[in-house]
């Protein structure tokens, strides 16, 4: 049953304003006006129908009537009334009951009313709100649930708006990434996790999620403090009416799968694929600075005696690392102790020791931390080493990436190891080490393929051990081994660079001389015979050995390898007569040309040692005055069997066989001889000139000699002048620059042979100490005839006047020729025209002859 509403008395002004505000709401909200002690006094049907009271039973009912008896019994709900009463407005979500005892939700507004400054009324407006507040309960309850779903797995959940926005991490994430909810709420999660992301990466991964489509990605992500993970990351867009709201991102740490997968796979490939060892290195080092990209990596390999060697650094100087190579020892050891990490670190600063420090800070990298590679037996082979600028300690991540890039490392070295193992035991022999008959063919065959090419001489040796059996048999087949090893040796010793040596069985030996003519080969075996008669010592027993060598010459015997040494073969037959350690040619005029060079060697020797040279003296004079100049003193041979050699000839010869120090320091102690004689004569010889090879110079006890000398004669360095070619300029030999320099300091004069034949250019004759240049005779031979000739000697006295140089025309035969040259600004001449190269005795009749020599010969 419902009441009619009590009477209203008049109302005000206000109140009339309040009514009509109250009808307007009345049809849109719940409406109720409360006493102030909390009895019910109106309402309008939607409060009515809302609680589910009829008007009869609600109106006097108290508000408690209406709401849940806990919220009545509580603190709060006095307070609540306190200050409705006090005047306050009150607005809040407010949980009342029905009148079913079911539970409805209002968001209610509760407005004290005064009239003369007196509360009189409560007035109530509410909006029902129920279903909101358990829709929005339940989102809440899902939240929730979702957290603990999320929160339980130890993958890494992210949340973002539609925005891009950090919404909400899980604890997985938090362990992970070690950032709190609050330092990456807000922000892009990219910025913080992967910041080398490109710009467009960024884009094309958001726009493929506002197309709907879920991405999925393999990214190292960084962490809290620079850690990182390798990620697998598969992000879902989440729409809402068509709009993207949020991004839900799943990220899964697969360091070590992708670690293993990304390094292994793609070296392993490259292993199988028989990649070139030094290539499989750079591409573990690729690999690793990949994943840490602040980071330089580098591999080394240790040698047998524990010197470690870079291989592979693609990030660093490898040239000045390089020359540190096989410098320095790995510091940890060279054995694996168990138990023991094997890492080892250092820090610059401190390390100031340390090859290339300051190389590598100048990079910015400070630390180094290395681990070793060992092979199975746990002997040290290699190292992995990582290059950092931060100071912290290596990370796990580091750390794996370290193992894993050694574990690779030890397969790489070992695997070429275990490769060029095979390789020695394919093409090399097992007892000497030298190539056997397959790789001597092969490497045969292709330096004749080049010297086919290049129209060059190839001479191939075969070396057969003379009595080699007797050594075996006598003293057994150990003392046989040894004695090949021994000659492998020396024939190792005895042949340059591109020289091939190999062994082709027993006690037979190879040797193929590319860029080789006959005469050269000669010297080559007689130095191999030498050095074979060096005694040895086999068991117990001094040995001498010796070895008969036949030689063929490509491509005068033969174009191919094997009729080559079928050739050398029948010629080391012929070489094997009844004297042992002998050669011969396969060809019968080289047999001859070499057997006779020999023989002239031998005798050539003889001639040296029994005074069987002379020197002839050629005047040297002053093209101005007419005054003897010097003398050039000229060796000359003429031997009881080969007749006069000339000096053409025998110099060469004793270059090959040794004999051209000798040749030197005999002419220098002879010219020095008959100076000192002249002047005891009373004869004006102003100083004579001595012709020194450029291999002279190698001796760096020439200068001392030439003093001593000197010395001895009662002569001054200034009487000397010692005469070098231009091809001194191309001897590297270390001590020709040192040697020459310290003749000039002593005083002695140097002049510059054939000028103008050579390589000399004018930076060359500055360098060298020089103070006499002379014109080469071809010039002057055509000096009447070719203008270019004439043009050539100008130039040449201008050059050598310019520098302060004397300048000496040589083999001057004609007036004409002595006239153009004094007119060129020659200084000196010398040649058939004065005086042809004479013996001592015959130089002092002509000097006598010619008195104005004494004064000056053309006066
Ligand atoms: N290391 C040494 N080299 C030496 C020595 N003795 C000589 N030699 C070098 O041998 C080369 C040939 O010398 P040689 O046959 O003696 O010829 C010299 C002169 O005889 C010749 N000459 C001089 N004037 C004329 C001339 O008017 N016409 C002409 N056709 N020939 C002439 O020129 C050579 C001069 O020699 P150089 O001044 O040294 O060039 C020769 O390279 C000698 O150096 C020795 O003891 N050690």
């Amino acid at each position: 049953m419902t009441s009619p509403n009590p009477p209203i008395t008049p109302l005000s002004d206000d109140a009339l304003r309040q009514h009509a505000l109250v009808s307007t709401l009345d049809h849109v909200k719940a409406f109720a006006q409360f006493s102030p002690q909390g009895e019910l006094v109106t309402a309008n049907d939607i409060f009515l129908d809302l609680l589910g009271y009829t008007r009869d039973e609600a109106i006097g009912s108290h508000h408690r009537r209406f709401c849940d008896p806990a919220f009545v019994a509580s603190p709060e709900y006095a307070h609540f009334w306190q200050r409705l009463r006090a005047g306050e407005a009150y607005t809040d979500l407010c949980e009342r009951r029905r009148k079913d005892g079911s539970v409805c939700w209002l968001e209610a507004t509760y407005a004290p009313v005064r009239e003369d400054g007196v509360i009189t009324r409560i007035l109530k407006m509410a909006s029902d709100v129920t279903e909101r507040v358990h829709r929005d309960h339940l989102a809440h309850e899902n939240v929730r649930r979702l957290s603990l779903v999320a929160n339980a797995t130890d993958n890494a959940v992210l949340i973002t708006d539609g925005r891009w926005r950090t919404v909400y991490v899980n604890q997985g994430f938090v362990r992970k990434f070690r950032l709190k909810p609050h330092e990456i709420g807000g922000r892009q999660p990219t910025f913080t996790l992967a910041p080398h992301l490109s710009g467009d990466v960024l884009r094309d991964m958001r726009r493929e999620l506002r197309q709907g489509r879920d991405v999925r990605r393999e990214e190292v992500l960084r962490a809290r403090g620079q850690e990182r993970y390798w990620c697998s990351i598969a992000t879902s867009p989440v729409f809402e009416q068509g709009r993207l709201v949020n991004t839900v991102t799943v990220i899964t740490d697969i360091t070590q799968s992708k670690m293993h997968q990304v390094l292994h796979q793609r070296v392993l490939e490259a292993i199988v694929h028989e990649r070139p060892l030094l290539d499989v290195l750079e591409m573990i080092c690729a690999e690793v600075e990949r994943m840490l990209p602040d980071m330089a990596s580098a591999v080394l390999e240790a040698s047998p005696d524990g010197m470690v060697h870079l291989l592979a650094a693609p990030r660093l100087p490898t040239d000045s690392l390089r020359r540190h190579s096989g410098r320095v020892r790995w510091p940890g050891g060279d054995r694996a102790v168990e138990g023991v990490d094997p890492l080892v670190q250092f820090q610059f600063d401190a390390d100031a020791e340390m090859p290339l420090r300051d190389e590598l800070l100048a990079l910015g990298y400070r630390h180094v931390w290395g681990l070793p590679v060992f092979d199975g037996d746990g002997k040290l082979i290699g190292g992995v080493v990582l290059h950092g600028r931060e100071p912290q300690p290596i990370d796990a991540f580091q750390r794996g990436l370290m193992d894993a890039a050694v574990h690779l490392c030890a397969l790489a070295l070992t695997r070429e190891r275990a490769k060029e193992r095979i390789r020695q035991l394919a093409f090399y022999d097992a007892l000497t080490h030298l190539p056997n008959r397959t790789l001597l063919l092969g490497k045969a065959a292709q330096a004749l393929a080049t010297a086919r090419r290049n129209g060059a001489p190839v001479a191939v040796l075969f070396i057969d051990l003379d009595r080699f059996k007797r050594v075996n048999d006598s003293l057994g087949h150990a003392a046989g081994d040894d004695l090949l090893r021994h000659v492998a040796d020396r024939i190792g010793a005895a042949r340059r660079h591109s020289d091939i040596a190999g062994r082709l069985s027993g006690d037979e030996f190879v040797l193929v001389l590319p860029d080789c003519s006959a005469a050269h080969a000669t010297d080559i075996v007689e130095r191999l015979q030498a050095s074979l008669a060096v005694p040895i010592e086999l068991a117990g027993t001094r040995t001498q050995c010796s070895a008969s060598i036949g030689i063929a010459m490509f491509p005068h015997d033969g174009n191919d390898i094997d009729t080559l040494l079928q050739r050398a073969d029948m010629a080391m037959y012929q070489a094997k007569g009844e004297t042992r350690g002998r050669f011969a040619f396969f060809s019968h005029e080289l047999n001859v040309a070499a057997q006779e060079r020999l023989a002239m060697e031998d005798a050539l020797r003889l001639a040296l040692q029994n005074g069987g040279l002379a020197l002839h003296y050629q005047p040297q004079v002053s093209m101005n005055t007419g005054e003897l100049h010097g003398v050039e003193a000229l060796a000359r041979w003429t031997d009881p069997h080969f007749g006069a050699v000339p000096p053409s000839r025998f110099v060469p010869l004793a270059e090959d066989c040794g004999l051209i120090g000798e040749l030197g320091q005999w002419a220098l102690n002879l010219a020095c001889t008959q100076l000192a004689a002249w002047r005891a004569e009373g004869l004006r010889v102003p100083s004579v000139s001595v012709n020194f090879s450029p291999t002279s110079f190698h001796d760096l006890g020439l200068p001392e000699f030439v003093a001593a000398t000197l010395a001895r004669h009662g002569l001054d360095p200034t009487d000397l002048t010692v005469e070098i070619t231009e091809s001194v300029l191309m001897d590297e030999h270390p001590s020709v620059a040192s040697t020459i320099q310290a003749l000039s300091t002593m005083g002695v004069r140097l002049a510059m042979d054939d000028f103008g034949t050579g390589y000399s250019s004018l930076s060359s004759l500055r360098r060298l100490p020089i103070s006499e240049l002379k014109l080469d005779r071809s010039f002057i031979n055509d000096l009447e005839r070719n203008p270019t000739a004439r043009a050539l000697s100008r130039a040449v006295a201008q050059i050598g006047s310019t520098l302060g140089l004397t300048v000496v025309a040589e083999g001057v035969e004609t007036d004409a020729q002595h006239a153009l040259l004094a007119r060129q600004g020659y200084h000196v001449a010398q040649g058939y025209l004065l005086a042809k190269p004479l013996p001592p005795e015959a130089f002092g009749t002509w000097l006598r002859s010619v008195p104005a020599a004494q004064d000056s010969v053309f006066g």
